[in-house]
Protein backbone atom coordinates (compact mmCIF):
# COMPACT_ATOMS: atom_id res chain seq x y z
CA UNK A 1 0.00 0.00 0.00
CA UNK A 2 1.69 3.19 -1.06
CA UNK A 3 0.29 5.45 1.17
CA UNK A 4 2.01 9.32 1.31
CA UNK A 5 2.48 11.28 4.54
CA UNK A 6 0.42 14.31 2.76
CA UNK A 7 -2.67 12.47 2.17
CA UNK A 8 -4.48 12.98 4.96
CA UNK A 9 -3.78 16.79 4.27
CA UNK A 10 -5.16 16.53 0.86
CA UNK A 11 -7.98 14.59 2.33
CA UNK A 12 -8.56 17.42 4.61
CA UNK A 13 -8.03 19.98 1.88
CA UNK A 14 -10.68 18.26 -0.23
CA UNK A 15 -12.96 17.82 3.05
CA UNK A 16 -12.85 21.54 3.72
CA UNK A 17 -13.54 22.36 -0.22
CA UNK A 18 -16.66 19.34 -0.30
CA UNK A 19 -17.86 18.13 2.85
CA UNK A 20 -20.56 16.05 1.91
CA UNK A 21 -18.85 14.47 -1.20
CA UNK A 22 -15.97 13.36 1.14
CA UNK A 23 -17.81 12.32 4.02
CA UNK A 24 -15.04 11.88 6.40
CA UNK A 25 -11.97 13.93 7.94
CA UNK A 26 -9.13 11.64 7.18
CA UNK A 27 -8.73 8.57 4.95
CA UNK A 28 -9.72 5.27 5.84
CA UNK A 29 -7.09 3.07 8.30
CA UNK A 30 -4.74 0.58 7.24
CA UNK A 31 -6.20 -2.00 9.24
CA UNK A 32 -9.61 -0.84 8.59
CA UNK A 33 -8.87 -1.46 4.61
CA UNK A 34 -7.24 -4.92 5.23
CA UNK A 35 -10.55 -5.80 7.66
CA UNK A 36 -12.80 -4.42 4.46
CA UNK A 37 -10.83 -6.73 1.89
CA UNK A 38 -10.66 -9.37 3.76
CA UNK A 39 -14.04 -10.01 3.17
CA UNK A 40 -13.64 -10.73 -0.70
CA UNK A 41 -11.58 -12.67 -3.09
CA UNK A 42 -9.53 -10.13 -4.51
CA UNK A 43 -6.74 -12.14 -5.49
CA UNK A 44 -9.26 -14.22 -7.23
CA UNK A 45 -10.84 -11.73 -9.45
CA UNK A 46 -10.31 -10.70 -13.09
CA UNK A 47 -11.83 -7.18 -12.35
CA UNK A 48 -12.62 -4.94 -9.26
CA UNK A 49 -14.06 -1.48 -9.23
CA UNK A 50 -13.27 0.64 -6.90
CA UNK A 51 -15.70 3.80 -6.08
CA UNK A 52 -14.92 7.01 -3.77
CA UNK A 53 -11.08 5.88 -3.97
CA UNK A 54 -9.85 9.17 -2.37
CA UNK A 55 -6.46 9.41 -1.62
CA UNK A 56 -5.97 5.76 -2.38
CA UNK A 57 -6.10 4.04 0.82
CA UNK A 58 -8.01 1.27 -0.82
CA UNK A 59 -6.42 0.89 -3.97
CA UNK A 60 -2.45 0.27 -2.83
CA UNK A 61 -3.94 -2.24 -0.93
CA UNK A 62 -6.07 -3.82 -3.93
CA UNK A 63 -3.54 -3.57 -6.31
CA UNK A 64 -0.96 -5.41 -3.52
CA UNK A 65 -3.58 -7.96 -3.70
CA UNK A 66 -4.63 -7.88 -7.63
CA UNK A 67 -2.89 -10.92 -9.35
CA UNK A 68 -0.92 -9.57 -12.63
CA UNK A 69 -2.94 -9.66 -15.94
CA UNK A 70 -6.41 -8.50 -13.35
CA UNK A 71 -7.79 -5.12 -14.00
CA UNK A 72 -8.59 -2.25 -11.60
CA UNK A 73 -11.31 0.62 -12.62
CA UNK A 74 -10.81 3.27 -9.51
CA UNK A 75 -13.41 5.79 -10.24
CA UNK A 76 -13.38 9.23 -7.83
CA UNK A 77 -15.08 12.36 -8.67
CA UNK A 78 -12.49 15.25 -6.93
CA UNK A 79 -10.24 15.78 -10.19
CA UNK A 80 -7.61 16.78 -7.54
CA UNK A 81 -7.52 13.13 -5.75
CA UNK A 82 -8.11 10.94 -9.32
CA UNK A 83 -4.85 13.49 -10.59
CA UNK A 84 -3.11 12.06 -7.63
CA UNK A 85 -3.91 8.80 -7.91
CA UNK A 86 -3.17 8.08 -11.35
CA UNK A 87 0.20 10.09 -11.14
CA UNK A 88 0.73 8.10 -8.14
CA UNK A 89 0.09 4.46 -9.50
CA UNK A 90 1.32 5.74 -13.20
CA UNK A 91 3.42 2.51 -13.92
CA UNK A 92 0.66 -0.16 -13.07
CA UNK A 93 -0.80 -1.25 -15.86
CA UNK A 94 -3.50 -3.23 -14.48
CA UNK A 95 -5.07 0.27 -12.89
CA UNK A 96 -7.70 2.42 -14.96
CA UNK A 97 -8.34 5.93 -13.11
CA UNK A 98 -11.72 7.30 -13.82
CA UNK A 99 -12.97 11.10 -13.28
CA UNK A 100 -16.36 10.46 -12.75
CA UNK A 101 -19.55 9.81 -10.47
CA UNK A 102 -19.87 6.49 -9.56
CA UNK A 103 -23.24 6.06 -10.93
CA UNK A 104 -21.83 6.33 -14.65
CA UNK A 105 -18.65 3.31 -14.18
CA UNK A 106 -20.42 0.93 -16.02
CA UNK A 107 -19.92 3.12 -19.19
CA UNK A 108 -16.28 2.79 -18.55
CA UNK A 109 -16.33 -1.90 -18.12
CA UNK A 110 -16.20 -2.69 -21.42
CA UNK A 111 -19.35 -5.03 -20.92
CA UNK A 112 -17.15 -6.66 -18.21
CA UNK A 113 -18.65 -7.46 -14.22
CA UNK A 114 -16.74 -6.88 -11.34
CA UNK A 115 -15.97 -9.92 -9.31
CA UNK A 116 -15.31 -7.25 -6.71
CA UNK A 117 -16.63 -3.97 -5.80
CA UNK A 118 -15.37 -2.23 -3.59
CA UNK A 119 -17.11 1.10 -2.36
CA UNK A 120 -16.17 4.01 0.23
CA UNK A 121 -18.76 6.19 -0.92
CA UNK A 122 -19.85 8.44 1.93
CA UNK A 123 -23.99 7.37 0.56
CA UNK A 124 -25.57 9.03 4.20
CA UNK A 125 -23.98 12.64 3.68
CA UNK A 126 -24.92 12.62 -0.17
CA UNK A 127 -28.04 14.12 -2.16
CA UNK A 128 -30.63 11.58 -1.63
CA UNK A 129 -31.65 11.19 -5.50
CA UNK A 130 -28.19 10.66 -6.36
CA UNK A 131 -27.15 8.18 -3.56
CA UNK A 132 -30.55 6.67 -5.08
CA UNK A 133 -29.74 6.71 -8.60
CA UNK A 134 -25.81 5.08 -7.37
CA UNK A 135 -27.54 2.39 -4.71
CA UNK A 136 -29.36 0.71 -7.74
CA UNK A 137 -26.14 0.57 -10.02
CA UNK A 138 -24.61 -0.93 -8.04
CA UNK A 139 -26.00 -4.89 -8.46
CA UNK A 140 -25.62 -4.81 -12.19
CA UNK A 141 -22.18 -3.94 -11.87
CA UNK A 142 -21.26 -7.50 -10.49
CA UNK A 143 -20.95 -11.02 -11.67
CA UNK A 144 -23.81 -13.28 -10.18
CA UNK A 145 -20.84 -14.63 -7.73
CA UNK A 146 -19.50 -11.23 -7.00
CA UNK A 147 -19.06 -9.34 -3.78
CA UNK A 148 -19.23 -5.78 -2.70
CA UNK A 149 -17.79 -4.60 0.40
CA UNK A 150 -18.18 -1.24 1.84
CA UNK A 151 -17.08 1.13 4.20
CA UNK A 152 -19.67 3.35 6.27
CA UNK A 153 -19.80 4.83 9.28
CA UNK A 154 -23.26 4.43 10.88
CA UNK A 155 -25.42 1.06 10.18
CA UNK A 156 -28.01 3.40 8.24
CA UNK A 157 -27.25 1.71 4.72
CA UNK A 158 -28.75 -1.69 6.01
CA UNK A 159 -32.25 -1.54 4.85
CA UNK A 160 -30.96 -0.08 1.40
CA UNK A 161 -28.31 -3.06 0.65
CA UNK A 162 -31.10 -5.66 2.36
CA UNK A 163 -33.50 -4.59 -0.44
CA UNK A 164 -30.66 -5.10 -3.53
CA UNK A 165 -28.77 -8.07 -2.65
CA UNK A 166 -30.09 -11.24 -0.87
CA UNK A 167 -26.45 -11.16 1.09
CA UNK A 168 -25.36 -8.81 3.83
CA UNK A 169 -23.05 -9.84 6.12
CA UNK A 170 -21.09 -6.87 8.37
CA UNK A 171 -18.67 -6.03 11.34
CA UNK A 172 -17.76 -3.42 12.80
CA UNK A 173 -14.24 -2.55 12.84
CA UNK A 174 -12.57 -0.70 15.36
CA UNK A 175 -9.30 0.50 14.45
CA UNK A 176 -10.39 3.63 12.34
CA UNK A 177 -10.91 6.77 13.37
CA UNK A 178 -14.12 7.06 13.72
CA UNK A 179 -14.87 2.68 14.02
CA UNK A 180 -16.73 1.95 10.87
CA UNK A 181 -19.12 -0.89 9.79
CA UNK A 182 -17.68 -3.23 6.94
CA UNK A 183 -20.55 -4.91 4.48
CA UNK A 184 -20.41 -7.63 1.80
CA UNK A 185 -23.36 -8.27 0.09
CA UNK A 186 -23.82 -10.91 -2.46
CA UNK A 187 -26.22 -12.32 -4.78
CA UNK A 188 -25.34 -15.47 -3.78
CA UNK A 189 -25.69 -16.64 -0.66
CA UNK A 190 -22.62 -18.90 -0.36
CA UNK A 191 -20.31 -15.98 -1.62
C1 LIG B 1 -14.96 8.77 2.72
S1 LIG B 1 -14.01 9.20 1.30
C2 LIG B 1 -13.14 7.66 1.05
C3 LIG B 1 -11.82 7.82 0.36
C4 LIG B 1 -10.91 6.59 0.39
N1 LIG B 1 -11.47 5.50 -0.38
C5 LIG B 1 -10.68 6.15 1.81
O1 LIG B 1 -11.31 5.17 2.23
O2 LIG B 1 -9.88 6.79 2.51
C6 LIG B 1 -15.23 9.18 0.02
C7 LIG B 1 -14.72 9.41 -1.39
O3 LIG B 1 -15.80 9.23 -2.30
C8 LIG B 1 -15.72 10.24 -3.30
N2 LIG B 1 -17.05 10.42 -3.87
C9 LIG B 1 -18.12 11.03 -3.31
N3 LIG B 1 -19.17 10.98 -4.15
C10 LIG B 1 -18.76 10.32 -5.26
C11 LIG B 1 -19.40 9.95 -6.47
N4 LIG B 1 -20.67 10.27 -6.72
N5 LIG B 1 -18.68 9.27 -7.38
C12 LIG B 1 -17.38 8.94 -7.16
N6 LIG B 1 -16.72 9.29 -6.04
C13 LIG B 1 -17.40 9.96 -5.09
C14 LIG B 1 -15.21 11.46 -2.53
O4 LIG B 1 -14.68 12.45 -3.39
C15 LIG B 1 -14.19 10.81 -1.60
O5 LIG B 1 -12.91 10.76 -2.19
Amino acid sequence: MRQHLTDPLRFFAAFVAHPRQMGAVLPTSRAAVRDMLDLADVPGADLVVELGAGTGSQTGEILARLRPGARLVAVEIDPKLSALLAKRYAADDRLQVVTDSAENVDAYLDGQRADVLVSAIPFTSLDGKLRQRILDALPGLLTPQGVMVLIQYSPLMMGELRRRFRSVRWRITPWNVPPAFLFACSQDDAA
